[in-house]
C-alpha cells in the first residue's frame, strides 16, 4: 500500500477447480481517484471485484482498508465498508421496478404501519434525476432494456454515500450520450471523494476518464501506474504480454472457412412478391402494400440505394411491432453491414428480435424474396443467425457444455450417421476446439458449463456458435459487448468475412467507433421509429448522434448533448 492509497489488495489468489483466476494479484487505490482495471477476457477482473464485494473468499492474500486488514465475508460486510458494486451481469429482481430494487436491503420509509411508497419513489427519483432522468421508475426490471437495467443498478448503488464504487463494464450497453452522462457521474463521485474502480475494454474511455490503472493478465498484476504516463498501445501491450501474445488456453486447430456457398436466390427479392404467413400477424392490405422498393407510410421513398452487391435485398422487412404502428422498412443487400443506432430503449433490439421471430410483429419479412417460417427455427432454416444482446437470459444454455453450446446451430451437420439425429462427439469437439482457438476463448475446459466463462468469453461463445455455417442474414445485437480488444478485432474481421461471403448483416451497437468502422449504412432509431439513414459522406459521428437524440441533421443540438 502506498502512502496515499486507502485500499490495498495484496497477493490475492483464487482458484476455481484447476483454474487459477487470481494468481497473486495486487491493486492499490487512492481516495477519490478513478482507477481503471483492465485485462483481456478471462484475466481475472470480475473475480477480483467479486472478492472485494464479499461474493468470493480469496484462497490467499490480504485486503487492507486505511492500513488495517479487513475480512469481507459477504456483500453486507462490503456495503458496511462503503463499497458499492455494479456487476457486469446485472442483479435486479425482475418483477420489482427500479424503486423496489433500489430499496432492497434498506429500511423502508413508513407512514404509520404502512410502507411509504411515495417517499421511496421520491428518493429514487432524486438519485435517478442525476444520472438517468429518462429511466422508467415504475416498470418491472424484466421489462427494462439491458441499458435501463444498468442505470437502475447504478441508481441503487448511489442511494447512500459511499467510499468506493466499482463499475464492471458500465458503458458497454450505453449509447454515446448515455456513456458521457455516466462519465460525468464518475467525475462527480470522484470530486466528492468517492473512489471509482472502473473496468472497461474501451481503452479510449480509460485514457479519457481514469487517473490510474492496474493491468491483470492470467490473474496477475502485470502493470500499474498513472494513466498520464501510459498510452492505449502501452495498455494493450501489457494486457496481451507483448505483440502477438495470446492467452488462449485452447489449441489452435483452425479449420478452413465455410465449405459451401449459398445457392442462387430462389425468388426475386421484393417484399411485395411474398405473402405473409404469420398466423398471429396482420398482413398489410395489398392495396397499401407498396410496389417497387419499400416506401414509407406517407408513400415517399424512405431509404436510399444500398451499397451492397446486387440490387435485390437479401433481407427485406416492412414490419410494425409493439403498441405503436410505426413501420420498419429495412432492406439489406448481400455484402452489406447495416448499423442500427439509437439511445437505450429506442427499439433497436426489439427490431432485431422481431426479425428473428422471437417476438411477434405485423407485416412482411422476406429472406431472398421468400417468407421464412415462423419463429427462430423457421429463421434458422432460412439461413438467419442471431446474436442477442442479453447473453445470460437469451443466449446460453448453462446446463449444456461450452462445446455443445458452440455446436447448437450445427447439430444437423454433425451427425455421426446421416440417417440418425445423434451428433458425432468428435465433430462437436473439433468444431468447438477450432472456433474457440479462432476467437481466443479462455475456458477451464470445453466440457465445462458456459456459466464458468468470463463475461467476454460468453459473448465470444455466442458469436462463435454461428461461425463456419453458411449464413444469408446475420442479426447481431452488440457484437463485442464486454469483449477484449484482440477478440474484438477478430469478431470484426469475421463479420467482414461473413458479409464478403454474401450475407446481409444488420447490427445494433452502442459503440459508435464500431458502428462507424463496420457499417456500410447506418439507420438511426429514435423513440421507436426509424428517423434517419446515413451512408457515404453523410455518415458522420455528429450526424448519427444528433439523429439518435431526435435532432434533424441541421438543427443545432443543445450544449449538454454537443460533446457526444
Ligand atoms: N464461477 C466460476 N467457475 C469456474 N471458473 C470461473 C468462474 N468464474 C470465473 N472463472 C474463470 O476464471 C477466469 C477469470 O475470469 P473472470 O470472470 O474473473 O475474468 P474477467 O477478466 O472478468 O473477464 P471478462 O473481461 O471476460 O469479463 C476465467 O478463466 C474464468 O473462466
Amino acid at each position: 500500500m502506498t502512502s496515499e492509497s486507502f485500499l490495498a489488495l495484496g497477493g490475492l489468489v483464487k482458484h476455481f477447480g484447476a483454474t487459477k483466476a487470481l494468481d497473486h494479484a495486487d491493486l492499490a487505490l487512492r481516495a477519490g481517484s478513478v482507477h481503471a482495471l483492465v485485462g483481456e477476457n478471462g484475466a481475472g477482473k470480475s473475480t477480483l471485484i467479486k472478492t472485494l464485494s464479499g461474493l468470493y473468499q480469496p484462497d490467499a492474500g490480504t485486503i487492507r482498508l486505511d492500513g488495517t486488514e479487513v475480512t469481507i465475508d459477504g456483500p453486507r460486510a462490503a456495503e458496511a465498508l462503503g463499497f458499492r458494486f455494479i456487476h457486469q451481469e446485472l442483479n435486479l429482481v425482475p418483477h420489482f421496478d427500479a424503486v423496489g430494487n433500489a430499496w432492497i436491503g434498506r429500511r423502508h420509509p413508513r407512514r404509520g404501519p404502512f410502507i411509504d411508497r411515495r417517499a421511496m419513489r421520491a428518493k429514487v427519483a432524486d438519485v435517478a434525476a442525476r444520472i438517468a432522468p429518462d429511466l422508467p421508475l415504475d416498470k418491472p426490471a424484466a421489462r427494462l432494456t439491458p441499458g435501463q437495467r444498468q442505470m437502475a443498478e447504478i441508481v441503487r448503488a448511489l442511494m447512500d454515500p459511499c467510499r468506493l464504487v466499482v463499475m464492471d463494464e458500465p458503458t458497454s450497453s450505453l449509447s454515446e450520450g448515455e456513456a458521457e452522462r455516466l462519465h460525468a457521474i464518475v467525475r462527480q463521485l470522484s470530486a466528492e471523494g468517492c473512489a471509482v474502480l472502473f473496468i472497461s475494454h474501451r481503452l479510449d474511455e480509460v485514457i479519457d476518464l481514469c487517473d490510474s490503472y492496474t493491468v491483470l493478465r492470467n490473474g496477475r498484476t502485470v502493470g500499474a501506474g498513472r494513466v498520464a504516463d501510459t498510452s492505449r498501445a502501452g495498455l494493450v501491450a501489457m494486457m496481451s504480454g507483448g505483440a502477438g501474445a495470446s492467452t488462449s488456453t485452447l489449441q489452435d486447430t483452425r479449420s478452413p472457412h465455410p465449405e459451401e456457398a449459398f445457392a442462387e436466390s430462389r425468388l426475386e427479392g421484393r417484399t411485395d412478391d411474398v405473402q405473409q404467413d404469420h398466423s398471429n400477424a396482420t398482413a398489410l392490405r395489398p392495396s397499401r402494400r407498396p410496389s417497387g422498393p419499400p416506401q414509407d407510410v406517407e408513400g415517399g421513398p424512405l431509404f436510399g440505394q444500398s451499397k451492397g452487391r446486387g440490387d435485390k435485398p437479401v433481407l427485406a422487412t416492412d414490419i410494425a411491432f409493439g403498441p405503436g404502428d410505426s413501420r420498419f422498412i429495412v432492406s439489406v443487400r448481400a455484402g452489406e453491414i447495416v448499423g442500427l443506432y439509437g439511445l437505450v430503449g429506442s427499439g433497436r433490439s426489439s427490431l432485431l428480435k422481431t426479425i428473428w421471430g422471437a417476438t411477434p410483429g405485423r407485416g412482411l419479412i422476406a429472406i431472398n424474396g421468400q417468407v421464412p417460417r415462423q419463429g427462430p427455427a423457421g429463421r434458422i432454416a432460412a439461413g438467419v443467425a442471431y446474436v442477442p444482446e442479453d447473453r445470460r437470459r437469451e443466449g446460453l444454455a448453462n446446463l449444456l457444455s461450452i462445446e455443445s453450446n458452440l455446436s447448437l446451430a450445427h447439430l444437423s451437420d454433425f451427425r455421426a450417421v446421416a440417417s440418425l439425429p445423434a451428433p458425432s462427439r468428435s465433430k462437436i469437439r473439433n468444431f468447438a476446439g477450432a472456433t474457440g482457438a479462432r476467437l481466443r476463448l479462455v475456458a477451464g475446459g470445453l466440457d465445462h458449463s458456459p456459466a464458468t466463462l468470463s463475461g467476454g468469453n460468453q459473448q465470444k461463445l455466442l458469436f462463435g456458435r454461428w461461425l463456419g455455417r453458411p449464413m444469408r442474414v446475420l442479426l447481431v445485437d452488440e457484437p463485442t459487448r464486454g469483449v477484449d480488444v484482440g477478440a474484438k478485432a477478430e469478431i470484426h474481421g469475421e463479420m467482414r468475412r461473413i458479409a464478403d461471403d454474401g450475407a446481409a448483416i444488420l447490427m445494433a451497437t452502442s459503440d459508435i467507433e464500431e458502428l462507424l468502422a463496420l457499417s456500410t449504412r447506418v439507420l438511426v432509431l429514435h423513440a421507436g421509429r426509424l428517423v434517419a439513414e446515413f451512408d457515404g459522406p453523410s455518415l458522420t459521428r455528429a450526424a448519427v448522434v444528433a439523429a439518435a437524440f431526435g435532432h434533424a441533421p441541421d438543427e443545432p443540438m443543445p450544449p449538454s448533448e454537443r460533446s457526444a
